[in-house]
């Protein structure tokens, strides 16, 4: 059984530290800015990839070329590390329990507070996937097929929905059973 309890979290009223300049500091950066294009993000290594310095001019993107260090987490609300050294990637999760901090550590998910999920989007609609850490690969798979199969008229009937939505009067209840039967034909 996934215990995992899945949330979106709006990175932009966040503060989140990238720890690592490499490869997997640079695929986490993508997700989170696909994500959320105007997330705060800052970076801290000793050496920093080209790709990752390039993102500077698009993004809400501060690089600290330096050693992590405890001060980094400062005014940080969440942190993903994936650096080549084990030593560093678990201090900084150490670090992060002692000032209660969300943290993930790439390659380690027993040292993980969250992991990242395979996403599918189509305009206002978010799929998150997780296979409980069990296989990445099939969470990559099985958003291409989910990607496929969404119609392109969804954002049609999202946006009608809302309309309908924000026009209905009456109790809560009342409501909820309206916009229930209208998409009844959804099951069908
Ligand atoms: C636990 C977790 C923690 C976390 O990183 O958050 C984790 C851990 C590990 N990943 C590893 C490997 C790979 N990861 C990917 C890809 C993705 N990995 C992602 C998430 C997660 N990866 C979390 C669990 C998610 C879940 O529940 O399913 C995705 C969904 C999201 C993202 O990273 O943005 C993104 C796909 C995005 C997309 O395309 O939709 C590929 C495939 C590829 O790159 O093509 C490979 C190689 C093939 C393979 O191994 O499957 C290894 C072994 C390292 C080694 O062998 O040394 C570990 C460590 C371990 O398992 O011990
Ligand atoms: N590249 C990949 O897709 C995957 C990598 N891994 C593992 O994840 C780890 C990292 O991989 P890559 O990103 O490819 O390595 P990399 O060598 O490209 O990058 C490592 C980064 O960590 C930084 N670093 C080292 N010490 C640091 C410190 N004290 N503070 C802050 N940053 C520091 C380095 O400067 C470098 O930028 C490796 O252990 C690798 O085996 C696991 C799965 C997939």
């Amino acid at each position: 059984m996934n215990t995992l309890f899945p949330i979106f979290l709006k990175l932009e009223e966040l503060h989140t530290l990238v720890v690592g300049g490499g490869n997997v500091g640079l695929e986490k950066l993508e997700a989170i800015f696909r994500n959320s294009p105007k997330a705060k993000v800052t970076l801290v290594s000793p050496e920093i990839r080209e790709e990752i310095k390039a993102l500077v001019a698009h993004y809400n993107l501060n690089l600290i070329q330096e050693k992590y260090h405890i001060s980094h987490l400062e005014g940080i609300d969440l942190v993903t590390a994936g650096t080549d050294s084990k030593e560093v990637n678990r201090q900084v999760r150490d670090d992060c329990k002692t000032k209660k901090i969300l943290v993930n550590i790439a390659d380690t998910p027993d040292l993980c507070d969250f992991y990242l999920s395979s996403v599918v989007v189509k305009d206002d609609l978010k799929i998150a996937i997780s296979t409980n850490g069990k296989s990445p690969t099939f969470a990559k798979r099985f958003r291409e097929i989910l990607e496929e199969i969404i119609p392109e008229s969804l954002q049609e009937t999202l946006n009608n929905l809302q309309a309908i939505r924000n026009k209905l009067k009456g109790d809560f209840q009342s409501k909820v059973q309206k916009l229930n039967e209208i998409t009844k034909v959804m099951q069908e």
